[in-house]
């Protein structure tokens, strides 16, 4: 269960004596997340996320994470605000932890996607790429393509551990990845972790994105590269073209892929899926298991790589233009 610092009924109702969003009337720790500790709480005026950001997130990038959150919620982009305080701060301290309260968001995240919450996501991440044109502050990628050797460098020695033989294809995967990284592609800010447990739905509807917390600046096509692993494999880790073809679909009826990123597609799915195979892996051996969290399967991404190496062009991915 995520959350890693308790809270007191006192030490929160001294918090919010900060904030005009009325008088505490419960709270209570949220299982889901990995990251940081999460808590629903509720007051006589409304139902809110509280967020204690725990160790992996350095404070300076707070800024850029919730001022983002705001700039998008601006320009219509589904994802709920952070409640500024009285004085005009977004981020406080509780429990010796930086803390932000966030508006509480409807809806519910898709056990099971589809290819129309596939399109929705497409849509969505499209319309976060275009808004945040303008967002002024800007944060590197601190898991982009130079972070994955050293975190490889820091598994490799008992990554066997996880499927035998794995050690050689990951050296060679990194060796190529490093080489043909593409540099020039439109880039931006990206959402970086949009997987099912960070959109929410309302019936068929995208209600809103959450978890900011990786955003960074980095190459566009690269988001979409995430999403098609997060969204397009099956439980038996099969690709569905069809959830492919509308998570494109969705994308470029708001942003268009120009041929350079579409030429980079394969390339770029195959990076994203060692990203996420890396630090699943790193936790895997690292994070105790009677830990609070439940452990991610690193395996799962190393089957995604598998397919990704395979691929020759975007179309395979269901990729089909523009009707
Ligand atoms: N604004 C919100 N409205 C409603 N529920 C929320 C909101 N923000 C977070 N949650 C709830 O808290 C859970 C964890 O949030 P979040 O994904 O931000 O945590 P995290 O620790 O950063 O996790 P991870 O990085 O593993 O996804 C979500 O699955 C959701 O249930
Ligand atoms: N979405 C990540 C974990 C949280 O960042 C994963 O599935 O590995």
């Amino acid at each position: 269960m995520a959350v890693y610092t308790d809270i007191s009924e006192a030490e929160l109702i001294a918090f919010l004596k900060q904030y005009d969003i009325g008088t505490l009337l419960s709270y209570k720790g949220i299982a889901e997340g990995v990251e940081n500790s999460n808590f629903l709480m509720t007051t006589d005026r409304n139902s809110f996320i509280l967020t204690l950001y725990e160790k992996r997130v350095d404070r300076c990038d707070l800024p850029f994470f919730l001022g983002l959150m705001e700039h998008l919620a601006d320009k219509s982009v589904k994802c709920p605000l952070p409640i500024r305080r009285k004085d005009g701060e977004a981020i406080g301290q509780l429990a010796g932890r930086p803390a932000a309260i966030i508006e509480f968001l409807e809806g519910m995240w898709p056990r099971n996607p589809q290819a129309s919450h596939c399109r929705e996501v497409g849509r969505a991440l499209a319309q976060m790429h275009s808004a945040s044109q303008d967002f002024q502050l800007e944060r590197a990628n601190a898991l982009s393509v130079g972070a994955w050797r050293p975190l490889w460098e820091m598994s490799s020695a008992r990554a066997e551990e996880v499927e035998r033989g794995m050690a050689a294809e990951i050296e060679n995967d990194l060796v190529e990845l490093e080489e043909g990284w593409p540099v020039d592609l439109p880039a931006g800010v990206i959402h970086a972790d949009l997987f099912p447990d960070n959109v929410f739905f309302l019936s068929d509807r995208l209600s809103g994105l959450i978890d900011f917390y990786f955003a960074c600046n980095d190459l566009l096509a690269y988001d979409v590269a995430i999403c098609l692993n997060a969204w397009c494999f099956e439980k038996d880790g099969s690709f569905n073209i069809t959830k492919g073809m509308a998570l494109f679909d969705g994308y470029i009826s708001v942003r268009p892929l120009d041929d350079a990123e579409l030429e980079a597609m394969p390339l770029l799915a195959r990076g994203a899926a060692l990203r996420f195979f890396l630090t699943r892996l790193y936790d895997w051996l690292t994070v105790s298991n009677d830990a609070k969290v439940v452990k991610k399967n690193p395996v799962e991404y190393l089957k995604y790589l598998r397919f990704h190496r395979r691929i020759g062009n975007v179309g395979e991915y269901g990729y089909r233009g523009v009707e």
